[in-house]
């Protein structure tokens, strides 16, 4: 299907009503939330997916506002055609408690003294986020999600999600985070904190309204944090070592390097976008995030029901792929339905904003669970068992196909005859058929997932996989091309 965006969309407001009782014993008033969905409410009300954003993104993940040029920060994922298919699933974004997107936080105002509550705002965690996120689901008037997915810190959201309010999702896929933050994480978002505070503008939380704000304290928070977004490798092939504006090294503090202009200009552009105060308590949420704090974390993750996938970046330094490997492990301790994913890519932790082609196949198949049936051919031309290798090599031929099916007079299965067997004929001067062709053949069924025969095919070696029902009749074929076409299409 053509992928389409979903268009101009509106950003909505969500007012809860009771006061929200925090982690922290203190308890929020007024609190609100901003909001976008995209797609529609099923009649059942069962096919909603809420979207959890990473440490600075909002609740605009997909379409566009005023304009087209700047979409929503997931659009490559949300949308008809896309992964989370608007034609198929109601998806839901909220800007997270202690943000500055439109819900509260520091910046907003606090109903008792009229002024932003600036450091009068209680120190908030994912589990907080969560809570509100949940409010704002009962409010929509939906009792079980389909999917919690959230990527970063929106993967912390979602794992929280799950454990919080197991039998309010079937499934949750957590994507480039961990169920704890590690020593190095938290001291990653100590070093942007100390920038932020050290600011003489930051003056104690309070620069709201006035002229000078903490914009180099942020910005230089916003640099060290976007390190650890990208990879080694990711940074050689977009700068190597080149230089910006200039043809020879400066030898002052003049910037000399395209990696420095380019870590300049996202912390510039981050200081037009987002609160210093906000970027504190939401770091501080993050560090605070640890699912194993009473004892392990299979003993953190017990009351988890909903399916999860878990998805790694196989360059991300910030969440490694051990982290999320811990989580799967436990996971399975557990006996969760549990599959794990891994995207391959050079971009480091970005990538799950970034690997269009890849994060689309794995979340569908989750999602949607694509099967065989999806994308098996099921016109296929066989050969009976008593030809010729002569025959078979006609019809290969004539077909452009590698396999041909050997099947008896019911179209039950008797073997397979590839290119490498025609190849073998030659060598070993045979005619018959049934002397070369492969008799062992490894066969799939309709109803297997796309994931599931994927590795099968990867584990044997193998392109071809004949569809057979239980009988061993032949149904059809699914070749490693029309997978490929299958992630293709994103
Ligand atoms: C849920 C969420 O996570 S939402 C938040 C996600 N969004 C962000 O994190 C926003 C900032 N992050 C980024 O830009 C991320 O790297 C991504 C993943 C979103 C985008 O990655 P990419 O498409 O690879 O963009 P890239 O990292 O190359 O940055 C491009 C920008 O750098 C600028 N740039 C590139 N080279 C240089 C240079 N030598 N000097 C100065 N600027 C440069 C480009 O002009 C472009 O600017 P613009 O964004 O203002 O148009
Ligand atoms: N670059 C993303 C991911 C960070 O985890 C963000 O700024 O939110």
């Amino acid at each position: 299907m053509k992928q389409k965006s979903v268009g101009r969309v509106k950003n909505k407001k969500f007012a809860i009503k009771d006061d929200l009782k925090l982690s922290s014993g203190k308890t929020l008033s007024n609190v609100e939330l901003s909001y976008e969905t995209y797609g529609d409410l099923n009649s059942a009300k069962s096919n909603a997916i809420l979207v959890c954003h990473a440490l600075t993104g909002d609740a605009h993940a997909a379409g566009w506002h005023l304009n087209p040029a700047k979409p929503g920060w997931w659009d490559m994922i949300i949308g008809p055609g896309k992964a989370l298919d608007t034609d198929k699933y109601f998806v839901i974004c909220s800007n997270v408690l202690g943000g500055c997107k439109g819900s509260t936080g520091p910046s907003s105002i606090n109903p008792e003294t009229g002024q932003e509550y600036a450091l009068d705002f209680p120190i908030i965690t994912i589990e907080d986020m969560v809570h509100a996120q949940k409010k704002l689901i009962e409010y929509i008037g939906i009792e079980k999600l389909y999917a919690v997915i959230g990527g970063s810190m929106g993967g912390m959201q979602a794992l929280q999600w799950a454990v919080s309010y197991p039998g309010m999702m079937e499934k949750a896929s957590i994507i480039a985070t961990t169920a704890r933050s590690s020593p190095q994480q938290i001291a990653f978002n100590e070093v942007g904190r100390q920038s932020i505070i050290s600011d003489p503008f930051w003056n104690n939380g309070e620069y709201y309204g006035k002229e000078r704000t903490p914009r180099s304290g942020l910005s230089v928070a916003r640099m060290i944090g976007h390190i650890t977004y990208l990879s080694d490798e990711s940074m050689y092939k977009k700068f190597g070592r080149d230089l910006q504006d200039r043809d020879e090294l400066s030898y002052d503090f003049a910037l000399d390097f395209q990696v420095e202009s380019y870590l300049h200009h996202q912390g510039e552009s981050f200081v037009r976008r987002f609160d210093a105060n906000s970027y504190l308590y939401i770091t501080k949420a993050v560090d605070y995030f640890d699912l194993a704090i009473n004892g392990s974390l299979s003993d953190g993750l017990k009351d988890i029901k909903a399916k999860i996938q878990v998805i790694a970046v196989d360059s991300d330094w910030l969440y490694p792929v051990d982290q999320s490997k811990d989580l799967l492990t436990a996971l399975q301790t557990n006996d969760t339905e549990v599959i794990y994913n891994e995207i391959k890519s050079d971009y480091g932790h970005d990538a799950f904003l970034l690997e269009n082609g890849q994060m689309n196949f794995v979340l569908s198949n989750f999602l949607s669970e694509n099967t065989v049936e999806d994308v098996m051919r099921t016109e296929v031309p066989t050969i009976p068992i008593d030809s010729t290798v002569k025959e078979a090599a006609v019809i290969m031929f004539d077909d452009e196909i590698t396999h041909l099916p050997v099947v008896d007079e019911n179209n039950l299965l008797f073997g397979i005859v590839t290119a490498w067997d025609l190849s073998k004929s030659i060598v070993e001067d045979c005619t018959e058929l049934r002397e070369v062709m492969t008799k062992d053949v490894k066969t799939c069924k309709c109803e297997d997932s796309i994931e599931h025969i994927a590795r099968l095919m990867k584990k044997f070696n193998i392109s071809c996989l004949p569809v057979v029902d239980d009988e061993l009749n032949l149904e059809g074929i699914i070749t490693t091309d029309q997978i490929s076409h299958l992630i293709s299409n994103y």
